[in-house]
């Protein structure tokens, strides 16, 4: 038995090539013009662009603890719709992802509910508190990636200092949240143009800069792989550009939301427009587009961040960070920069497939014979209206409402399985 995704259209080298796809077990095993086989489940797939699935290295997946605002299930869900095979979830749950009992919780639930490959990060510090260390030996030992305290920065130098030392030693990666507490004095939106228009308080860019050149100093001092959060600013993209020309072992990612919005496209007290790191200036925005196409900053990620209508709805200064990304990601990128021809289409899926893979060293991203079978299938054509009414995450949380946009999932297959199928596939991708 097996499965055969027929006549979809492949990238081969910035090509399209209409191929066929036999999947048995988790793998792809064949890959070839015209693949036949009664024993095979044939899904067609003419006309549809197929991809590796894409790999999401930002997620707040708010299990445990925060489960009116997204739980395992509705996250991975939400996830396999935006044609994400794989996430990243960070630890800024209650608990906090810091001892191994909650890795293993988080591995246990994805595997019983989850619709998606969840990867778990630990925390830095214990309760993300930045007053002690985690047992990072421990928490490798259970199954994290990677080592972050997402949602706030580490404050202190030498406890990032010392988490980089062992971190080495552990060889994962450390994934840095930005952001220096003593300047930010409870801003909720970027300091510039809007906040000052709208007499709200601001968070100026060197809270971010300041960490981020702090952090690429103890890099290259400790020899650690350094990872940047969501980047939101021109001077973090050229402090990140000049080190890695220096050889420094500096990544970045950035989100769809920082590289179409700024902060003069906020209409007004809507707190759908607020998020961490906040939409900065038309200057910042550029930056990061530039900084995204020379390869300075690596990858795409959604910083899925899912609240509650109530908690959204008190307003910019009160409301929580955060906004929702998986199911609009794909389409935001292609509609937004494949369309308007500022990216190719092969450039954007590797910075949400190949490129997170071989930056945090994971054994997918890619479409060929042996390769694991996470795969997503897109409609390029169909333009639809964002509608959160529609998305299958709890938040709705999202500033692109009645955005028109093309590029749609239509199937994700995660590990030889299919995790998600539009309904309007069968129509035109009959499944035999
Ligand atoms: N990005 C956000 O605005 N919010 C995130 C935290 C984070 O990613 O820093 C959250 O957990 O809600
Ligand atoms: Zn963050």
């Amino acid at each position: 038995m097996g499965t055969i995704l027929k006549n979809g259209k492949l990238l081969v080298n910035g090509e399209i090539v209409a191929l066929d796809i036999l999947v048995a077990g988790n793998k792809i095993v064949k890959i070839a013009p015209q693949i036949e086989g009664a024993d095979y489940k044939i899904v067609d797939v003419s006309g549809k662009l197929v991809t590796p699935g894409f790999i999401d290295m930002h997620v707040h997946l708010r299990e445990p603890g925060f489960e009116a605002k997204e739980t395992i299930a509705t996250g991975t869900a939400s996830a396999a719709r935006g044609g994400f095979t794989t996430v990243a979830c960070m630890p800024n749950t209650r608990p906090v992802i810091d001892t191994p009992a909650t890795v293993e919780l988080i591995l246990q639930k994805a595997k019983e509910e989850g619709s998606v490959r969840v990867l778990p990060m630990g925390a830095i510090s214990v309760r993300e508190l930045g007053k002690e260390l985690t047992d990072m030996a421990a928490l490798k030992e259970a199954g994290v990636v990677a080592l972050s305290d997402d949602g706030v920065g580490v404050q202190s130098s030498k406890m990032m200092k010392d988490a980089m030392h062992i971190a080495v030693e552990l060889g994962l990666p450390i994934v840095a949240h930005c952001e220096d507490d003593s300047l930010i004095e409870g801003g909720c939106v970027h300091e510039g143009v809007f906040s000052e228009k709208q007499g709200l308080k601001g968070i100026p860019s060197e809270a971010e800069t300041i960490h981020i050149g702090r952090d690429i100093i103890l890099a290259e001092a400790t020899g650690a792989h350094y990872h940047i959060c969501h980047i939101s600013t021109a001077d973090g993209v050229r402090l990140v550009r000049d080190a890695k020309q220096r050889g420094v072992k500096v990544t970045a990612e950035v989100c769809p939301h920082h590289l179409i919005l700024c902060d003069e496209d906020i209409p007004g007290d809507d707190a759908n427009y607020k998020m961490n790191p906040p939409l900065r200036s038309q200057r910042d925005r550029d930056a990061l587009v530039a900084g995204l196409k020379d390869g300075t900053i690596d990858m795409v990620v959604t910083d899925h961040a899912p609240h509650t209508a109530e908690e959204k709805q008190r307003g910019m200064a009160l409301a929580p960070f955060g906004i929702v990304g998986l199911e609009t990601a794909f389409p935001l990128m292609y509609t937004k920069f494949v369309k308007t021809g500022a990216f190719t289409l092969q450039e954007v899926v590797d910075r949400m497939t190949k490129v997170p893979a071989d930056v945090f060293n994971l054994p997918y991203g890619t479409i060929e014979e042996g390769a694991i079978a996470d795969i997503t299938v897109i409609d390029l054509e169909t333009e639809k209206e964002v509608d959160p009414q529609t998305f299958a995450s709890k938040g709705h949380n999202t500033p692109f409402t009645g955005w028109k946009l093309a590029g749609w999932p239509v199937l994700t297959m995660v590990d030889g399985v299919i995790a998600w199928q539009a309904d309007d596939l069968n129509g035109k991708g009959e499944v035999h």
